[in-house]
């Protein structure tokens, strides 16, 4: 996210202040890198933050929502890339009235290429949204979305890239089995993903009628789609998106069992 905000040029790195949990050598590896600011967490300037950006793992939350609850007030927007946090979560656990945004990005943030959700939470005004929706259209596209939509677009979009690249990795290794080499292999099949991704924005046409398009009768494509029926490749990746948009739901009941008492 650093990557793609300070790539982006939308906010000055020496606005941005980074802190985490140890790991100083970290902190001053992103600084370097970056040129943006950062620290311990007890020398954050609190009460100089617009926005507070909360991307620890989800088992974190309820601890650092507690040590933010006193140096927080209401107006600065406290957004959470956390999986399977909500925004109920977050506010019962910050100060009456504090903002919330809850957020889903993806790796390609990194490249300015994620697809982001947004869900408000009760207390979020709209130029709240509007400012979230700003910084975070410099990692890539950003889409508003109920919040009960977050763990399906975790399974889609967050987890996604993950799919992806294991089904580069496979086809990679059949590339290398028949003695391509690997390197070349991996740009082919970056450059048709790509491509197909490409076509699916620009053509305003379905999957079906692209992989219709594709699909000579009786020739390479047909034998190859018939494989992936014959070995379920459509429910596995079925799965996959249920199964991780499962998890996030899990995560949530997990978690939100551990509600600290105001
Ligand atoms: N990876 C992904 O693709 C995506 C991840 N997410 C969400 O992002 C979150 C982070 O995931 P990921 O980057 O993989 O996790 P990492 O373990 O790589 O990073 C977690 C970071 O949080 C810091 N941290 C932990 N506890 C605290 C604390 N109490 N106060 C301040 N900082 C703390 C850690 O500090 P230290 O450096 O000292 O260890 C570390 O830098 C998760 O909640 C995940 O659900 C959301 C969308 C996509
Ligand atoms: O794997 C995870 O839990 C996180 C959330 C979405 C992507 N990575």
């Amino acid at each position: 996210m650093i990557s793609g905000i300070v790539k982006s040029g939308k906010m000055r790195a020496e606005n941005i202040y980074v802190t985490n949990k140890s790991n100083a050598a970290k902190l001053e590896r992103l600084e370097s890198r970056y040129g943006i600011n950062a620290m311990p967490q007890a020398e954050l300037p609190y009460e100089d933050i617009d926005m507070c950006i909360l991307a620890m793992k989800p088992k974190g939350a309820a601890g650092v929502l507690e040590a933010l609850k006193d140096k927080l007030v209401p107006g600065q927007v406290v957004v959470s890339v956390l999986a399977g946090i909500s925004t109920g979560f977050m506010e019962d656990n910050l100060k009456d009235g504090q903002q919330v945004v809850r957020v889903m990005p993806n790796t390609s943030s990194m490249i300015q290429e994620s697809a982001t959700a947004i869900s408000p939470g009760v207390h979020t005004t709209d130029e709240n949204i509007e400012d979230v929706k700003e910084l975070l259209s410099s990692m890539g596209k950003v889409f508003l979305i109920e919040e009960e939509q977050m763990d399906i677009f975790t399974g889609l979009a967050g987890s996604g890239p993950a799919y992806f690249y294991y089904l580069m990795e496979h086809m990679e290794r059949v590339g290398r089995e028949n003695g391509m080499d690997e390197k070349m292999a991996r740009e082919i099949i970056a450059q048709t993903i790509l491509g197909a991704a490409k076509m699916i924005i620009e053509k305003d046409e379905t999957p079906e009628v692209l992989r219709k398009n594709v699909t000579s009768p009786n020739g390479t494509t047909a034998s190859g789609l018939n494989a992936l029926r014959k070995y379920n490749g459509g429910t596995a990746i079925s799965q996959a998106v249920n199964h991780a948009a499962n998890r996030s739901k899990e995560i949530n009941r997990e978690l939100e069992g551990v509600l600290i008492p105001s």
